[in-house]
């Protein structure tokens, strides 16, 4: 099936003017094009799960959001002013984690969320002595002593002290253990669940995207394919299998399908908006039977991106 866009973007009639608006943003490396016209709104007050496969732009669009990368087209706006290059005074609302961070080995942890603080007009220095105590990140050690996972905890800090209004985060949770990754979450969404604070980060993680209860914007081919409340998703989608001796060799029409799949005796549909009742007459209709699943976030990943 060639397309499997769900949801397409509703009309933009709400009267919120966007936190971050997008539009038609492209980037190429070498010619190889990554961002194909990438268009996206994302409203203030949103947790939003980035999700994309391996090399689908993740941490290029995040980038080029920030103006932290050149883009070869379209335009991104930021707090309603348009983003050329970094720096400026709106800089100071927004807190980035890059997927590595690498910066100043010779720095101790204080003397360098210190020297950060500094280029802010917020900082908690309270809140981020806390983090400091409670994710065991020891001030007078040097940043190049850290392990990956406490040099990812230390950029977490620095990106959350600001207190800013906009957090993003490029799979920031992937060199912690389970437990730190809990801590972060919640630490995490108790900071920004403000009326208007806003977290974009990308993840491989879905289940952390399932407790955060975010909304999910998937990056595929180059473009934001929708950005939906993961509750919406998992009301409107849903895995049904049907199965038959005979096999599948002429697939069926199945309204509202959009994912088909056969594995030997089996058909599995990814289906939007298709009420049970009609299931059970299909698969009375085809003679199969029929099992319906309600898929985890994981399972929607695998069949949409
Ligand atoms: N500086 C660069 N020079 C050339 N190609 C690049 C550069 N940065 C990224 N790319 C390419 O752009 C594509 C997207 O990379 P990107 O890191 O944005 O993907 P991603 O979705 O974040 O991937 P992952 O989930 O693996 O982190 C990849 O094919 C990558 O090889």
């Amino acid at each position: 099936m060639a397309t499997i866009t769900p949801f397409p973007a509703p009309s933009t009639t709400s009267a919120q003017t966007p936190l971050l608006c997008v539009r038609g943003l492209r980037k190429a490396f070498e010619r190889r094009e990554v961002l194909r016209g990438v268009d996206w709104e994302v409203l203030a007050g949103r947790v939003i799960g980035l999700l994309g496969r391996n090399g689908a732009g993740k941490t290029t669009l995040l980038r080029c959001l920030l103006g932290l990368s050149p883009v070869d087209g379209g335009s991104v706006e930021l707090f309603g002013a348009p983003m050329v290059e970094p720096g400026g005074t709106r800089m100071h609302r927004v807190g980035f984690v890059p997927q590595s961070f690498d910066l100043f080995p010779w720095m101790k942890v204080r003397a360098y969320l210190d020297f950060t603080a500094a280029f802010y007009a917020r900082w908690n220095h309270a809140l981020a002595a806390r983090l400091l105590g409670e994710w065991q990140l020891d001030p007078g050690q040097k940043i190049g002593q850290l392990s990956q996972g406490q040099r990812q905890k230390l950029a977490i800090v620095r990106a959350i002290a600001p207190e800013p209004d906009l957090l993003v985060l490029d799979e920031p949770v992937a060199s912690l253990d389970p437990q730190a990754r809990r801590a972060f979450m919640a630490e995490l969404l108790a900071l920004m669940r403000a009326p208007d604070k806003t977290v974009i980060f990308s993840t491989h993680i879905t289940a952390d995207l399932e407790r955060a209860d975010a909304d999910i914007a998937l990056l595929r081919d180059g473009r934001i394919q929708f950005t939906r409340p993961l509750a919406e998703l998992k009301a409107r989608l849903c895995h049904a299998v049907l199965s038959r001796p005979a096999g599948w060799a002429q697939l069926p029409t199945v309204d509202g399908a959009l994912k088909l799949r056969v594995a030997g005796e089996r058909l599995h549909l990814l289906l939007e908006d298709v009420p049970p009742e009609r299931l059970h007459q299909l698969a009375k209709d085809l003679d199969a039977s029929l099992r319906i699943e309600m898929p985890t976030l994981e399972d929607l990943f695998v069949e949409l991106a």
